[in-house]
């Protein structure tokens, strides 16, 4: 076991300790070198090889991680920085390409100083056949998992570090561009610190975790679980329970707004299972007010992204980047074909400068037709407040199930009341006359099935988020075993038949 005086494992020892004891399976070959017999580059190659007992700067095979086949591709920092020339390069794509022939979810762990600065353009070059590897790895609908270490930048970051449907960093790890040694010795002062670190990164909603090496085994056992759950033949469980007996709207309207209503963190923690949350867009900007993860209602994978009230009123009101980052969800959910669950929420989005700069409209009309448009069985919970375009924004589902006292409306039913009468006063009166219950909005086709409360579900929270997550695992199972073409032109026809 080399830790190379780090604290940080190397290539085979993380490898080893990820996947399962002894399924480990090269599928290296002897690299090519591109160094001119008797050049100083050879003699380097020749000094590292010695040192290190690697060949090259990449390490790539398969194995089993919890039973599952997987393949693997990591760097080797010890070897010239982990950096990437021609034979580097080739051996990382033949294993990408490999792993999309056999149909393997490729988990990648790169650390590298960039490109190979002794193979100059052409290994830069190289960056663009990985990542056209990996698109394509990515287009046949295979998952791919990144774990950033300690360091990586250039080329490598700006391809194969980047591209991962889910992506995590090891603690403390430098993460960047541009290497901070190359900065400093051109400007002659370093480069501002904390900036290039993992824990920044997650912050800023650039990465979705920061994970030791240790840990990193189960993290990836458990996005793997739902990322390559089965798609088909999945047991629906018995049919949910219904509630038939109306509420009075304003009554709905003020149960969903108790402080003690359960929310979306709720339903992940006593619904779901193998719950793994994703950070932000992974391009840099995130919203408290929406959560969006990983997770499974009984058997059934699912992308969760839901508006996360108490978020919300705790000072972060949705916005357009929260939308941003529901639509992350969105093509993840479709790039791998996997349910998606969205969960409306919201007493509106955010009224401000910065969301009407931001787009919040341009947004919300781009989550509808991003929506509607979907490659994968979808599945809307409203949980509470649905008030305004927001809450529309992750509407238009294959299935739509309401809590009993969830509600939809164009506007806050004080909102409407001050836009007909001039006060707040009439608010009631207007809930009542909109149609905004989850019984009317089953009357008109918008919702399907209105799960019961009990009879609020502040008063039984995990027991109601154990209900709804069951008949979200139900609602999936009935959507996958409808051939997909036959669930779009469906999904379309309902919401162009609305109100007709
Ligand atoms: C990655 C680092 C932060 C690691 O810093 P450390 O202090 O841990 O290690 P170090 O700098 O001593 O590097 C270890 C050894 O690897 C060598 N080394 C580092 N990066 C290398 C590279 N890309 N190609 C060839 N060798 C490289 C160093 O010269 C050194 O060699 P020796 O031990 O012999 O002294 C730093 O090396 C760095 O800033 N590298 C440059 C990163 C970068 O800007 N890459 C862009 C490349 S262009 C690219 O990738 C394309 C693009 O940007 O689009």
């Amino acid at each position: 076991m080399n830790e190379g005086g780090t604290g940080r494992p190397d290539a085979r020892t993380l490898i080893a300790r990820v996947l399962d004891p002894h399924s480990w399976k090269s599928w290296d070959e002897p690299p090519r070198d591109r160094a001119a017999p008797g050049s100083d580059y050879a003699a380097e190659l020749a000094r590292v090889r010695a040192r290190t007992g690697y060949d090259e700067s990449v390490v790539t095979g398969e194995g089993t991680l919890d039973g599952r086949r997987v393949a693997v591709a990591a760097c080797e920092f010890s070897f010239l920085a982990g950096s990437i020339g021609v034979a580097a390069a080739e051996r990382l794509v033949r294993a990408v390409e490999r792993a999309t022939a056999e149909r393997l979810p490729l988990l990648a762990a790169p650390a590298s100083g960039g490109t190979r600065m002794q193979e100059g353009a052409l290994a830069f070059t190289q960056i663009i056949k990985i990542t056209a590897a990996v698109a394509a790895h990515r287009a046949a609908g295979l998952p791919y998992v990144v774990y950033l270490r300690h360091p990586t930048t250039g080329g490598v970051l700006a391809s194969w570090g980047s591209l991962g449907h889910v992506t995590a960093a090891e603690p403390g790890a430098l993460i960047g561009f541009l290497g901070p040694r190359v900065f400093e010795s051109l400007h002659g002062y370093p480069f501002p610190q904390g900036v290039q670190v993992a824990e920044n990164l997650h912050a800023l909603g650039l990465v979705d975790a920061v994970v030791s090496a240790g840990d990193a085994r189960e993290v990836a056992v458990r996005a793997l679980t739902v990322l390559c759950a089965p798609r088909a033949g999945l047991d629906p469980g018995p049919e949910p329970e219904e509630a038939d007996e109306p509420v009075p709207a304003w009554e709905a309207v003020t149960r969903s707004r108790r402080d003690d209503r359960p929310g979306v963190r709720e339903l992940l923690r006593y619904g779901a299972r193998d719950v793994t949350p994703l950070r932000g867009t992974g391009t840099g900007e995130r919203d408290p007010g929406l959560l969006l993860a990983l997770a499974r209602f009984g058997a059934a994978p699912a992308v969760v992204l839901g508006q996360d009230r108490r978020r919300q009123r705790a000072g972060s009101p949705l916005g357009p980047a929260g939308l941003r980052v529901a639509r992350r969800g969105m093509r993840l959910a479709g790039e791998l074909r996997l349910p998606l669950v969205t969960v409306v929420d919201t007493s509106g989005g955010e009224l401000s400068k910065a969301a009407e700069e931001g787009g919040l409209a341009a947004e919300i009309a781009r989550c509808l037709a991003d929506l509607v448009m979907l490659d994968a069985p979808t599945v809307c919970l409203l949980l509470g407040e649905g008030a305004g375009g927001t809450a529309l924004a992750l509407l238009p589902a294959d299935r739509v199930v309401c809590a009993q006292h969830a509600w939809l409306s164009p506007l806050p039913p004080e909102g409407a009341s001050a836009l007909l009468y001039r006060t707040v006063d009439f608010a009631p009166e207007i809930a009542a006359a909109q149609g905004v219950r989850a019984a009317d909005l089953r009357r008109d086709g918008i919702v399907d099935r209105i799960v019961p409360e009990r009879p609020d579900a502040a008063y039984e929270p995990e027991e109601f988020c154990r209900r709804v997550g069951r008949t979200l695992g139900h609602e999936i199972a009935g959507l996958l075993d409808r051939p997909e073409g036959e669930r779009t032109a469906a999904r379309f026809a309902r919401y162009r038949s609305l109100g007709s």
